[in-house]
């Protein structure tokens, strides 16, 4: 199998900008909860501050603060979620999703060429526009740590993650062989995965990885995820030169929404599941 998930380093951002965007996530968590409140996700919806989206009773709920974002592209900002303080929140993360937009491109194009195929086959499944949403997660100390997930075992519904970690504070692990591995905090490196878009578009030689967080009573615990995707109307698919006699189809073409995604994430289903032929 090929890699799905890898630390870059040498991406082009510097660890003093690195920096920036972890300060912001910090003073807005930081916020007294009645200033963060204003933020607050709408029941049905997935942008803004809160928790999971309810959805069933029996549900278990992630142990996180989150912060929801679209930050690309910049006509679709829902700017009434967007913290207003600290006063350069915006600035920063649109500085910073212009860089993960070149880094998505790096990967993909690099995706690309690894399996012998023209360097813009994936993006050329973008659309006119690439979609990039932000989501800063906020793991508090929690007193019951064996009893709880900070995010439950899930994939992304993205096409790459690009995950910023927590400078000191461990919690990820993955899905290999059956067994949950850690992924190790690299100074400055971003944490890069695949997800069920690029599993889809090559016909399954990536895999889209479960991964999960997990909290522990000490330590707080920040990062922020960036989900790097073709735009939502686009449908998407495996790619011709990826289809072949030996390796038949194994994705139907899908518009891959939001909607789609949380609806069967939030009842335990994987997304990619319900793409499959
Ligand atoms: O916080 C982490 O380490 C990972 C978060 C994550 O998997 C997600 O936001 O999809
Ligand atoms: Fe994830």
């Amino acid at each position: 199998m090929m890699f799905d998930w890898f630390q870059a380093i040498n991406h082009g951002i510097d660890g003093s900008f690195l920096e920036k965007v972890r300060e912001i996530s910090k003073l807005f968590f930081k916020l007294p909860a009645d200033e963060k409140k204003k933020y607050l996700r709408e029941e049905n919806d997935v942008e803004g501050y809160g928790n999971d989206m309810v959805l069933s009773e029996n549900q278990t709920l992630d142990w996180t603060d989150r912060l929801y974002l679209t930050a690309l592209p910049q006509d679709q900002q829902r700017l009434q979620f967007w913290p207003q303080n600290p006063t350069n929140f915006r600035e920063i993360l649109d500085e910073y999703s212009s860089k993960i937009q070149l880094v998505n491109e790096v990967v993909l194009k690099a995706l690309a060429r690894s399996l012998n195929l023209e360097e813009d086959c994936f993006l050329n499944q973008y659309g006119t526009t690439a979609k990039m949403q932000a989501r800063f997660n906020y793991y508090p100390p929690c007193p019951w740590p064996e009893k709880v997930l900070g995010v439950k075992p899930h994939a992304d519904g993205s096409a790459i993650t690009v995950l910023l970690q927590d400078k000191e504070v461990e919690g990820l692990q993955l899905l290999k062989d059956d067994q949950w591995v850690g992924v190790p905090i690299v100074p400055d490196a971003l944490t890069i995965n695949v997800g069920d878009q690029i599993e889809i578009m090559s016909n399954g030689i990536f895999k889209s990885p479960v991964h999960r967080v997990f909290v522990n009573s000490k330590n707080e615990r920040m990062t922020l995820a960036m989900f790097c995707m073709p735009q939502t109307e686009k449908d998407i698919g495996p790619v011709d030169g990826l289809i072949t006699n030996e390796r038949p189809r194994l994705y139907k073409n899908v518009t891959f929404t939001l909607d789609f995604f949380f609806k069967n994430y939030q009842q335990g289903r994987r997304p990619i599941d319900a793409c499959r032929i």
